[in-house]
């Protein structure tokens, strides 16, 4: 174990400081810099890729606490800590060039989304006499990591490493989630893998349709904005994150296939027009997800009371003379089958997935407000009903949820084809088709999601 105290601090002098080695310097390590410099950690060395050498120095020319040196030799052989934080498709050839020059006793992490290729790559090699502590923030780079989940994960070396890790980070102030490497990719994926299939296929059909649908009037209010807002904050993401924990997360494969399918099986029955079948399926799916508790599960408050707190949140206006809408629809637009909701909660059905049992644990803040939108409208008799007559007999959705059923089965093959290419070629077509919109999203998305979290009693930071 490397000689740094477990329990040191950032008042502790410079000596007795831990060196904090930082690999990959884009977002999240950007973050993690940022956050650990400012409370006062003052050996952080960080690296990108060579050639990002000079640029990445002139960043940091004016913050003493974090020298960039070349490359990630520079930087494992001087770091009691190491955070890599490269897309997971490199993990394997990034730790098999750097880990063997990492120092003796030193701890090593991984920021990686996805786990399985990083625990493979760090027992290949990282020598035998280091420690392997990895970490997880499960929020994106421009959400505040105050009260947020991290996963910590204590896979090789003593519980005084765990606790030097746990000190280290603790300027993020972040709730702390201990998982082992297996059990982190089976709740990330039952938490994000449908999540982003819904949001990804949205927005592609959105863009196969040409059209940004907020700007006419529709989705522009309530839970409709999220579906707008979240899209957007996704494709102006980097494809990498998303396309990582799809394809290279086992259990997330079979979600999204799952989900397609559960698409593909509602949107038949909406156009046959089955009303017994649709209703007995979608109230089967509600009673599986929402009904009985689980074992030791308490009774909890709704996420979302009411969705007017996503008006202010809206990126367009709703339409004022009514135009294509019923009367009886508040916002002008018509309603809604929110086929992206039911096919969500119908899949987490089909393949026994609970996941509330995982919101407590380790949501991100899409999840937790996506599951919030879930709940709101399966948990409302009223709601829930509108919606199955709006497939049923409702119109006015049907070309937009035509599209949504291809793209929800085009992102399912292209992620069980297990090409990066692929994912990023249909990524990137969609995010260019949004990008005009992505500099007012990311604001209204930000604090959408932070209104979110200071109105839930449960999210609160650590003391
Ligand atoms: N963004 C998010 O919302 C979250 C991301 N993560 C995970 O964190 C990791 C990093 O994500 P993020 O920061 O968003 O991605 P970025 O693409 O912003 O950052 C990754 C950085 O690592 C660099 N890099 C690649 N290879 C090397 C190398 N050999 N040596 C040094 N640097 C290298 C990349 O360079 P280049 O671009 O030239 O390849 C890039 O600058 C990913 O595994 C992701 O899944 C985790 C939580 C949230
Ligand atoms: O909240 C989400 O699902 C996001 O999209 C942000 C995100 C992306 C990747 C992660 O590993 C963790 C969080």
């Amino acid at each position: 174990m490397t000689n740094v105290r477990p329990d040191v601090t950032p008042d502790a002098p410079i000596e007795e400081q831990p060196t904090i080695g930082l690999i990959g310097m884009g977002g999240m390590g950007i973050m993690y810099a940022k956050f650990l410099s400012e409370a006062g950690w003052k050996k952080i060395v960080v690296c990108d890729l060579p050639s990002k050498f000079e640029a990445l120095k002139e960043t940091y020319a004016n913050d003493p606490n974090v020298t960039v040196m070349k490359d990630g030799h520079a930087v494992s052989r001087i770091s009691d800590w190491i955070m890599y934080s490269v897309e997971a498709e490199y993990i394997d050839r990034v730790v098999a060039e750097y880990g063997p020059s990492t120092k003796i006793g030193a701890i090593v992490a991984g920021q990686t989304s996805v786990k399985t290729p990083e625990k493979v790559a760090f027992e290949k090699h990282l020598p035998a006499d280091v420690h392997i502590v990895s970490c997880h923030s499960l929020h994106g780079p421009t959400v505040s990591p105050v009260g947020q989940p991290l996963v910590l994960i204590k896979h090789r070396g003593p519980d005084s490493a765990l606790r030097l890790v746990e000190n280290l980070l603790r300027p993020l102030k972040s709730r702390y989630v201990y998982l082992s490497y297996e059990d982190h990719d089976i709740v990330t994926a039952n938490t994000q893998a449908v999540t982003h299939a819904a949001f990804l296929s949205m927005g592609t059909a959105w863009a196969s349709e040409q059209s940004y649908p907020w700007e006419h009037g529709l989705y522009v209010k309530g839970i409709e904005t999220v579906k707008v807002n979240i899209m957007l904050r996704i494709y102006s993401n980097k494809w990498h994150v998303y396309a990582g924990l799809a394809i290279l997360n086992p259990s997330a494969r079979i979600q999204i296939d799952q989900f397609s399918r559960s698409t593909s099986e509602i949107f038949k029955l909406m156009l046959s027009g089955d009303d017994v079948a649709l209703r007995k399926r979608i109230y089967e799916a509600r009673d599986i997800v929402f009904g009985a508790k689980a074992d030791g599960q308490k009774e909890r408050a709704p996420i979302l009371l009411s969705e007017d707190i996503f008006d202010r949140f809206s990126l367009g206006q709703p339409l004022s003379n009514g135009r294509n809408s019923p009367p009886s629809s508040p916002s002008g637009a018509p309603p809604n089958s929110h086929l992206s909701l039911l096919a969500m909660v119908d899949c987490w059905a089909r393949l026994g997935i609970q996941p509330f049992v995982h919101l407590d644990l380790a949501a991100t803040p899409l999840f937790r407000m996506w599951i919030g939108v879930a709940e709101y409208l399966f948990r409302s008799q009223k709601r829930l009903d509108s919606a199955i007559y709006a497939a049923l007999y409702d119109v006015s959705h049907r070309s937009d949820d035509l599209e949504f059923v291809i793209a929800a089965k085009g992102w399912s093959q292209c992620i069980s084809f297990g090409s990066f290419d692929l994912y990023k070629e249909r990524f990137s077509e969609t995010a260019d088709f949004f990008q005009s919109r992505f500099d007012d999203a990311t604001k209204l998305g930000s604090a959408m999601i932070q209104a979110i979290m200071d109105s839930s009693p449960d999210v609160k930071p650590p003391s």
